[in-house]
């Protein structure tokens, strides 16, 4: 693989995704300190919300310690170089929530749907274009459809004015060769001027070489988090990454050693758990199942006695997506009363 001079943007997701793995209880402090130790490493961008983007915050995902209004406002202002991102799931972030983050600074609207669902982004996808946002389509939960049904979705998205659509490996499910497939057809089809990229769970250890799958299909944009802060085994450890594409020559920006200190003494000291791929997580990328169901399902063990591992199986089994949270408590219940 030749990735010598390839220009790649890489997106912080310690602060979002990474969200899920603490419950949504990222302190302000730990915001500003991990953002503004991202912007000194020259990471370009850096997505701030509630796990489950702007105004997930409720009884279905889990409160947050703070409002995404008091994050972002945080934030961006101790910011030098680097850009922020808000992720937004149509039905759980508004209109509103939108234009708030535009008004506090926020510069790329990412807009998230079920790999199937892109027609519900119209809305959302349109307004930030037309607020002159970076605005990208992000597909998630991509495992479950073939790369032509992908390729119909993204030109959905494409159609209501996103310049950057997302192939979202919500699972960590994908090997390499479904990574390029996929990439490379978007890539082949889309207008030449909308940017690819893609998004990581390590589940199955794949993180890395599956971005570097992407890097060489034509993806742009990489996610990725540092220490691998992030729902399921976590992102696509960014450090690590960092190092694969220094080695390789690609161009990034980024300076190692301090994203390295950055991974090192202030986002692995933060860490509830440790995120490592253990049979629960790894259950994740093996059966495809939605990594930010992980947390869900073992607090339902704990309560139910019922194995996280079963648990996650039978959500994969029946096909479950994100939003369907709340069955994991039903499903615990009843997979515990079959058990007596
Ligand atoms: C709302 C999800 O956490 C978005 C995401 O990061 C994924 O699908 O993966
Ligand atoms: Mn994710």
């Amino acid at each position: 693989m030749n990735l010598t001079n390839k220009a790649v943007t890489l997106h912080d997701m310690s602060l979002r995704d990474g969200m899920h793995a603490k419950q949504h209880q990222i302190t302000l402090q730990q915001m500003i300190d991990i953002a503004t130790g991202l912007d000194d490493a020259g990471m370009p961008m850096i997505e701030v919300t509630h796990g489950d983007g702007l105004g997930g915050a409720s009884l279905n995902y889990g409160f947050a310690a703070h409002s995404d209004e008091d994050y972002l406002k945080a934030v961006i202002p101790k910011l030098r170089q680097a850009k922020v991102s808000a992720l937004l799931l149509p039905g759980i972030g508004t209109v509103d929530h939108l234009r708030m983050a535009k008004d506090l600074g926020v510069s790329c609207i990412r807009v998230a749907t079920h790999c199937t669902e892109a027609d519900v982004s119209e809305q959302h996808i349109g307004l930030s274009a037309k607020l002159g946002l970076d605005t990208v389509g992000f597909l998630m939960m991509a495992h479950m459809i073939s790369a032509e049904q992908l390729l119909e979705q993204a030109k959905l998205m494409e159609s209501y004015g996103a310049n950057c659509i997302y192939c979202t490996d919500s699972a960590g499910f994908m090997l390499p060769d479904e990574v390029t497939a996929k990439i490379g057809l978007l890539r082949q089809h889309l207008s030449d001027k909308t940017e690819i990229g893609f998004h990581g769970h390590h589940n199955l250890a794949m993180g890395v070489a599956n971005s570097l799958a992407a890097i060489e299909a034509g993806a742009s944009r990489i996610d990725g988090s540092v220490a691998g802060l992030g729902a399921g085994a976590g992102n696509t450890p960014l450090e690590v990454l960092v190092a694969v594409l220094d080695r390789m020559g690609a161009k990034h920006n980024i300076d190692l050693y301090k994203i390295m200190d950055v991974a090192e003494d202030l986002v692995v000291p933060m860490m509830d758990q440790p995120i490592r791929v253990d049979r629960d997580s790894l259950t994740l990328g093996y059966a495809g199942v939605y990594s930010s169901f992980l947390l869900f399902a073992k607090r339902a063990e704990a309560r139910h006695g019922v194995s996280a591992r079963d648990i996650l199986v039978e959500l994969g089994k029946r096909g479950t997506v994100g939003g369907q949270e709340d069955m994991i408590e039903d499903l615990a219940l009843d997979m515990a009363r079959q058990e007596l």
